[in-house]
């Protein structure tokens, strides 16, 4: 199997996952699944991220049947930030994207994102952490940021794609798994369910 013979179904609204699975030239097609994202008491960054991808993968799936679709891989993914043990999602407002980028700020810290391929009764799971350091942000860095709109729909309230990749000093790990989607883990996963790359 080649990946322009077949496609796969993508449980995920994430304009950027789009696009990277578009970079390994894998089409999809899009399902709708909703999951309850809370973080549970106690739990870590790896274990969350695992959790959740696993879960949008379930639910997904669940659609793929009740639907009576074919069976095909079904990818989903899920992205968090961590520093010093704390999960940064989304920012709910203004400021709390500014307490997000305030706490980043001249330190670093990681991005966390799983990928989940489900088909079947087959689940595969591969987590990327990567290490990002930003330089010190003034108040007004932080208000133009913000005022721009790019942190509203991001883990941590920023995008490396966007304007904010002027406060990234240094990565350590995966560009494409700080936006949402490690295509190195990604191929990986999906050449166990029979794809070759490029
Ligand atoms: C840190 C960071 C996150 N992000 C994004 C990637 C993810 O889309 C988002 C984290 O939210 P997620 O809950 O992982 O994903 P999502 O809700 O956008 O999409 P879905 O669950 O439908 O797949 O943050 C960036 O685009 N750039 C970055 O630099």
């Amino acid at each position: 199997m080649t990946t322009s013979d077949t496609h796969i179904y993508l449980a995920s609204g994430s304009p950027r996952r789009r696009e990277l699975l578009q970079q390994l030239g894998v089409a999809f097609e899009r399902i709708h699944a909703d999951i309850d994202e809370s973080v549970l008491p106690g739990e870590e960054a790896i274990a969350y991220t695992e959790r959740l991808a696993a879960a949008k993968a379930a639910a997904g799936w669940a659609v793929v049947q009740s639907c009576g679709l074919p069976s095909r891989p079904l990818l989903s993914a899920d992205t968090t930030v961590v520093q010093d043990g704390e999960i940064f999602g989304k920012p709910v407002d203004a400021a709390d994207a500014a307490r997000m980028l305030r706490a980043f700020s001249g330190r670093s810290h990681q991005v966390v994102t799983s990928v989940a391929i489900r088909q079947d009764d087959k689940l595969s799971v591969a987590t990327c952490v990567t290490e990002v350091s930003f330089r010190p942000l003034s108040d007004a860095d932080i208000e133009r940021y913000i005022a721009s709109g790019e942190p509203f729909d991001k883990a941590g309230a920023y995008g490396i794609q966007g304007h904010a990749a002027v406060f990234v000093s240094r990565i350590d790990g995966s560009f494409t798994g700080v936006m949402g989607l490690p295509l190195f883990e990604t191929a990986a996963l999906l050449a166990e369910f029979g794809f070759t790359f490029p």
